[in-house]
């Protein structure tokens, strides 16, 4: 029985810190694991490149990705589509390596639907006051943006229980840490069931 790689689901408010723990991640553990880029139709922002921070496409072309079967999961979100292209995360799985997905909510939901060994991971703000701090101070978006990223926030927060960890992102270094942890502690969890499994039906 050959080892796939192990699907990480990222996921969590908009403005908790996704963004920022996923390139704290990159940088200290990116040998560990691939981040998969996702696809969106809004518009770049400053600084942003196509393929590596997104790939940007239009609403044409990204329904007709949907319509072509190529997205593992997609939602929209704040006006715009955001999804995951499936061939990159299936051949990166297959060739044995862990994949990273850094997504909202309803996409995680689909993901958790089609993926049953996947590690689910929420990153919850230490408050609701915090999180709004967060996307003032970002400055990327206007008032009204803030209050329906806010509203979206209240209704995300209530799906927590269906992931298998939820991790506070009060301090960058500590939640990289943590993430860290929980994904060192699965390969152990699923090693030993290989083990158990290769001893009983006697395979080396
Ligand atoms: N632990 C933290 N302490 C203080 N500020 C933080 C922390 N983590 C992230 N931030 C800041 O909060 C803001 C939002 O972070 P980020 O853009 O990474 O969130 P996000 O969850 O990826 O948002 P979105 O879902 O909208 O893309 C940024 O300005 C970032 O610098
Ligand atoms: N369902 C998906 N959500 C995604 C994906 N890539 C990013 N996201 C999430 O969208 C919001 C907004 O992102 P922003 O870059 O405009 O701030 C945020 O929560 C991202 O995590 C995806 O492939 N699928």
């Amino acid at each position: 029985m050959s080892e796939k790689g192990m699907l990480i689901v990222l996921s969590g408010p908009s403005g908790v810190g996704k963004g920022t723990v996923r390139q704290a991640m990159v940088a200290k553990y990116g040998q560990q694991f691939k981040y998969s880029i996702s696809m969106t139709t809004r518009q770049p922002r400053p600084g942003e490149v196509d393929g590596v921070d997104y790939y940007f496409r239009t609403r044409n072309e990204f329904e007709t990705e949907i319509a072509n079967g190529g997205m593992l999961e997609y939602a929209q979100y704040v006006g715009n589509y955001y999804g995951t292209p499936l061939r990159y995360v299936n051949q990166t799985l297959e060739q044995g390596q862990d994949v990273l997905l850094e997504i909202e909510v309803k996409g995680a939901m689909q993901v958790r639907s089609k993926v049953s060994d996947g590690v689910f991971i929420f990153l919850t703000p230490p408050d609701l006051h915090i999180l709004q701090e967060r996307i003032v101070k970002r400055g990327t978006d206007d008032m009204a943006t803030i209050k329906r990223r806010m509203q979206t926030a209240r209704e995300e927060i209530n799906l927590m229980t269906n992931y298998d960890y939820a991790v506070v992102n009060d301090q960058v270094e500590l939640a990289v840490d943590r993430i860290e942890q929980i994904i060192a502690s699965e390969h152990l969890r699923v090693a030993r069931v290989l083990d158990t499994y290769q001893s009983m039906l006697g395979e080396d």
